[in-house]
């Protein structure tokens, strides 16, 4: 059901830039009839850009995913462009909600527990449909508002991929047992670990406000940073992470296991007690991270930006171009 009416009949479409991404950038939007904000993402048409609307409609019902309202396809600036329009996040990204809490008061390991909670609860969702997302990230975490209850809810499918087991599923082979290749038998599932990897790095952020894996200089990765995450060497600083419990610096280790098929996956995440126990268990200390993640946050912003510069660099085909 997608609209080929202007998507400006039914919307106003604002001019403040909610960020890009992926595929393509997000502006505000407003429901003429409904009087709604919106945020409304626009990206060239292309497979990949069909993917993206396809796999973010169908996770879009789930809890903890950003809601799609409508998908239109019209002209704009003489390409043919999807708008996907969503519900409007307002309470902003977590990598800058977790900045604001430092002003008011501490951020604890059990916040971090509860964040960490919601962000397995969306991957669960889109891995028990066969789905990776791919590009788990801070600033891909939104929540809905600014209200201490807020939900925090996932973006961003530019990078999502059906990892369907289909391999596995006798039924169906997509191939001559006889000749298949290993990776063909166990690819589909790397998908899904990647984004358990994922999970590993926004948690260890989340309890002490900088990554396990950063480039010594300023380059957005450097080769000593690639062998650090080949090699899972990373530490957890005592003077960072003395407050911290076991029980998390376990399970990051656990999400930070090196050869994929040997990380847990995701429901084994949730079974872990310092998620599932976090009301109860968790201790309430206090973390700096705030303080740290802001000291570091415009470093990341260059790392963001330069990482696609890096790529255009490369000559890897930008969507733009
Ligand atoms: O980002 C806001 N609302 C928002 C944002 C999105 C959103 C979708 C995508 C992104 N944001 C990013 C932006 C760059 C960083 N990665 C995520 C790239 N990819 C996306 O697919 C979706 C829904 N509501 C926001 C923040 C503060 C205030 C307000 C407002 F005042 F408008 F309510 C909105």
């Amino acid at each position: 059901e997608t609209k080929l009416n202007a998507v400006t009949d039914d919307y106003e479409v604002g001019n403040e830039a909610l960020g890009v991404g992926v595929n393509g950038k997000v502006l505000t939007c407003f429901h003429r009839q409904r009087v709604q904000k919106c945020a409304l993402k626009i990206i060239r048409d292309s497979a990949k850009a069909r993917q993206e609307v396809i796999l973010h409609k169908k996770a879009s019902t789930y809890p903890n995913i950003v809601r799609v309202l409508d998908i239109y396809e019209n002209e704009h600036s003489d390409h043919r462009c999807l708008f996907i329009v969503m519900e409007c996040m307002e309470g902003g990204e977590l990598f800058d909600r977790i900045k604001d809490i430092g002003h008011e008061n501490s951020f604890s390991e059990h916040q971090a527990a509860g964040i960490m909670r919601s962000i397995c609860k969306a991957v669960s969702h889109l891995h028990s449909m066969n789905v990776a997302h791919r590009d788990l990230k801070l600033e891909n975490l939104l929540f809905t508002s600014n209200e201490e209850d807020a939900e925090l809810k996932l973006t961003d499918f530019g990078f999502a991929k059906e990892c369907s087991d289909s391999t596995k599923d006798l039924t169906t082979p997509c191939y001559s047992p006889y000749y298949v290749a290993p990776e063909v038998l166990s690819k589909s599932s790397y998908d899904k670990a990647c984004d358990i990897w994922s999970l590993g790095v926004i948690m260890y952020i989340l309890l002490c406000g900088y990554p396990p894996f950063c480039s010594n200089h300023s380059l957005p990765i450097s080769p000593g940073m690639e062998t650090k995450i080949c090699t899972g060497d990373y530490q957890f600083p005592e003077e960072d992470w003395y407050m911290v419990s076991d029980e998390a610096k376990n399970l990051i280790q656990a999400m930070l296991t090196v050869e994929p098929e040997k990380r847990p996956n995701i429901e084994t995440i949730l079974k872990n007690s310092w998620l599932s126990e976090f009301t109860t268990h968790v201790p309430k200390t206090p973390l700096d991270t705030p303080r740290v993640l802001m000291d570091k946050l415009q470093k990341w912003d260059n790392v963001e930006t330069s990482i696609c510069e890096t790529n255009k660099y490369n000559g890897m085909p930008s969507d733009e171009e």
